[in-house]
C-alpha cells in the first residue's frame, strides 16, 4: 500500500550570546520533506543503492551542491543510520524524498541540525519505529554532537540543553564514527555492520518561555563558514573569569527573555559573551565592530545582538526598527566587502512535525 507524509523541521539559532552549546531557539524557516513510499514504483528508485530517489526544489538552498545519493546526502544518510541501527539495510523500495530547503547552508542557522533531525524522523517514519522525540534526540546527538541546534529544531521554542555524562561502555558506542557504519559515499562497500543503538536520554533539556513581542532578525552574510572550522578556532581551556562572565549572564538572560515588557538594559548586557565570539572574529571580518555598532540607545527596540550559532549570521533580538537595525549591520559588512541579506523571523514554538497525507 502506498504511503505519503510530510516532515517539517525549523531552522535554529544557537548560543544566543553567553549560551555556547547550551541555548537554542527554533526559527520560523522550515526544511520540508515530502515523502512517498510506493512499491509499485520500485523501478523508479532502483538507481539508488538504497532504494531512495532524492530530489530538491530548484529554489532550495544547496540545490546545485548537495549530493543526491542517499548514502552521501546528510538527510538520507542519517535516516540510513537509524534504519541500520534497527537492523534494516535500506529504505523500503519505491521511496521518494522531495526536499524544500530555505535554510542557508553553513551560515549559523542550524541547517545541518535541521537536516539531521529530518533524517532521524525520516528513518523513524519509513520503518514505523514509533520513537518518541526524546528517543529521536539520542540518534541526532550521535551525529551532531552539540545539543543546542538539535534540541531547538526537534522540540521547538527556546531551549536550554546539556549532554548527560555517559558511562565508559556508552562512550564506546558514541565514539563510533558514522563513516564506519555506513558505506563511504563514492562507491564504497556496504560493510553489513549493524551499528550499536545510541544510549538513552543522552540529551536533557528544558523549554523556557519566550516573550512573543521579541522578534529575531537574522542578517546573513553571503559566505559560508562550516561549523567544524568555526569550532576549530576555539581554545581548549578558558580563564575562570571568562567562564564566570558567561555563567552570570546566562542565568539572567533565560528569564530576561520571558519578561514583559522586555528590558533592553538587562537583555543587551546579558547577551555578551567571552567564550566563542572573541575567537570567531578571526573568521568573520568586522565581527567585533558589527556586534557593537547597534545598541538600544541608538536603535530603540533593539534588545540584544550576537553571533548566530557558529556564524557568520548575526542575530539581533528586537521589538521594532527591524529594517534600520538590519541596514546598519549590512552596511558594516559591506565596508568589509561582504554582501548580506536579512530575514525577520519568529520563534518556531512547536519544533519538528510529521503530517500524514
Ligand atoms: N538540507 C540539507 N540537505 C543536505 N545537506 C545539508 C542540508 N542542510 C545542511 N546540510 C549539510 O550541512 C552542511 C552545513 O553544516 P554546518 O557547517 O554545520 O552549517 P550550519 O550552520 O548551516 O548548520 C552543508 O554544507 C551540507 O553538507
Ligand atoms: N554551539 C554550536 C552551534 C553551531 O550552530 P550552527 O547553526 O552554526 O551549526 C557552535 O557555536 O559551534
Amino acid at each position: 500500500m502506498a504511503r505519503a507524509f510530510k516532515i517539517k523541521v525549523p531552522a535554529s539559532s544557537a548560543n544566543i550570546g553567553p549560551g555556547y552549546d547550551v541555548l537554542g531557539v527554533g526559527l520560523s524557516l522550515f526544511l520540508e520533506l515530502e515523502v512517498t513510499i510506493d512499491s509499485s514504483l520500485a523501478h523508479e528508485t532502483n538507481d539508488d543503492p538504497n532504494n531512495c530517489k532524492l530530489s530538491y526544489t530548484k529554489e532550495s538552498e544547496g540545490y546545485s551542491t548537495v549530493p543526491l545519493r542517499s548514502d552521501a546526502n546528510l538527510i538520507t544518510r542519517t535516516a540510513l543510520y537509524v534504519l541500520r541501527c534497527n537492523n534494516i539495510r535500506n529504505f523500503p523500495s519505491g521511496t521518494k524524498v522531495h526536499v524544500s530547503n530555505p535554510i542557508p547552508l553553513g551560515r549559523g542557522l542550524g541547517s545541518s541540525g535541521a537536516a539531521v533531525v529530518a533524517g532521524v524522523i525520516l528513518g523513524n517514519e519509513v520503518a514505523q519505529l514509533g520513537f518518541s522525540k526524546q528517543r529521536m534526540l539520542d540518534y541526532c546527538l550521535m551525529i551532531e554532537r552539540h545539543p543546542d541546534n538539535i534540541t531547538a529544531a526537534m522540540m521547538g521554542g527556546f531551549c536550554g540543553s546539556f549532554l548527560r555524562d555517559l558511562t565508559p561502555q556508552e562512550m564506546e558506542r558514541r565514539e563510533i564514527p558514522l563513516a564506519e557504519v555506513l558505506p563511504e559515499p563514492s562507491g564504497g562497500e556496504d560493510t553489513g555492520l549493524v551499528p550499536p543503538l545510541p544510549p538513552t536520554d543522552i540529551g536533557r533539556h528544558v523549554k523556557y518561555q519566550w516573550n512573543p513581542v521579541i522578534k529575531c532578525i537574522a542578517i546573513i552574510p553571503h559566505f559560508e563558514l562550516s561549523t567544524a572550522d568555526s569550532r576549530g578556532v576555539l581554545p581548549k581551556a578558558y580563564p575562570t573569569q571568562d567562564l564566570v562572565f558567561n555563567l552570570q549572564r546566562l542565568a539572567v538572560l533565560t528569564t530576561a527573555l520571558t519578561m514583559n515588557p522586555p528590558n533592553a538594559d538587562l537583555i543587551y548586557p546579558a547577551m555578551q559573551d567571552r567564550v566563542h565570539q572573541p575567537y570567531r572574529k578571526t573568521l568573520i571580518p568586522g565581527l567585533t565592530e558589527i556586534l557593537s555598532c547597534v545598541t538600544p540607545s541608538t536603535y530603540p527596540g533593539l534588545l540584544g545582538i550576537c553571533l548566530s550559532g557558529a556564524g557568520p549570521t548575526i542575530l539581533a533580538l528586537a521589538t521594532e526598527n527591524f529594517e534600520e537595525i538590519s541596514q546598519e549591520i549590512i552596511n558594516r559588512f559591506a565596508k568589509n566587502g561582504i554582501k548580506c541579506s536579512w530575514k525577520l523571523l519568529e520563534p518556531a514554538y512547536d519544533g519538528a512535525s510529521v503530517e500524514q497525507q
